[in-house]
């Protein structure tokens, strides 16, 4: 609505109008939860991270909803979801034709793929537990130089220094990280995360959303 037409308007019209705005986007946030809408971002902004890509597990995916974007997305790319198996019992029976369900542990093994993804499931683990997973991963990614790699989607605190939203939601996290364990990190502790496990260091972090970043490292 240009400022002219706004002017125009009635009170009573305009918050009509934002009402009506209110509600398209409710409707849409409410019909595709937070987790999809997420990934649909990641994948408009950085969605060549999949390119080259042909098998990608997505560990810890829980009931795949978020996998599923990714594999309606890129038809090409054989995605799989690994999650233990209470969690996948039921997903399973409903998948696109190249999504499937695995039931397993992540520290014991992940099934080979070009890349493994790894989306809010780190921040849930202290660090020698992520070394461990990442391990796994290391297993299940082709070896250097054949393009193997393993995107984690997490946050990576202290990227935007100095932005007082993103300072209050990095504290917001941590307050959640708190109540659930979960430990939130800035970039030298991921990176001794990834080299304790054995990755290069040329690892990638992209920032998307504040401190949300995805973030590629290398066998
Ligand atoms: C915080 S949720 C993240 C879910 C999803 N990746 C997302 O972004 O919404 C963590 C997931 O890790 C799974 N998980 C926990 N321990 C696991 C293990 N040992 N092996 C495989 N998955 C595991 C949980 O069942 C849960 O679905």
């Amino acid at each position: 609505m240009t400022l002219k037409l706004l002017m125009e308007v009635s009170p009573q019209e305009l918050l009509e109008s934002l009402a009506e705005l209110q509600n398209h986007v409710l409707g849409y946030v409410k019909a595709t939860s937070l987790n999809e809408l997420f990934l649909e971002v990641i994948i408009v902004d950085k969605g060549r991270i999949f390119r080259g890509v042909s098998s990608l597990v997505d560990v810890g995916a829980g009931n795949g909803a978020g996998t599923r974007v990714v594999a309606k997305a890129f038809p090409r790319i054989k995605c799989t979801v690994l999650d233990l198996p209470q969690s996948v019992g039921q997903a399973a029976a409903a998948g696109e034709d190249n999504l499937r369900f695995v039931a397993g542990d992540m520290f014991e093994s992940i099934p080979p793929a070009d890349a493994v993804l790894l989306k809010n499931v780190l921040h849930d683990w202290g660090h020698d537990d992520c070394v461990k997973i990442l391990q796994r991963c290391k297993e299940a990614v082709p070896a250097r130089g054949a393009e193997g790699k393993v995107i984690i989607i997490d946050m990576v605190r202290g990227s935007l220094l100095g932005d007082k939203k993103i300072g209050e939601m990095e504290a917001l996290q941590d307050m959640f990280a708190m109540c659930t364990n979960g430990v939130e990190r800035d970039e030298s502790e991921w990176k001794r995360i990834f080299s304790d496990a054995g990755f290069s260091d040329d690892y990638k972090i992209m920032p998307v959303l504040g401190p949300l970043s995805v973030i590629e490292i290398y066998p």
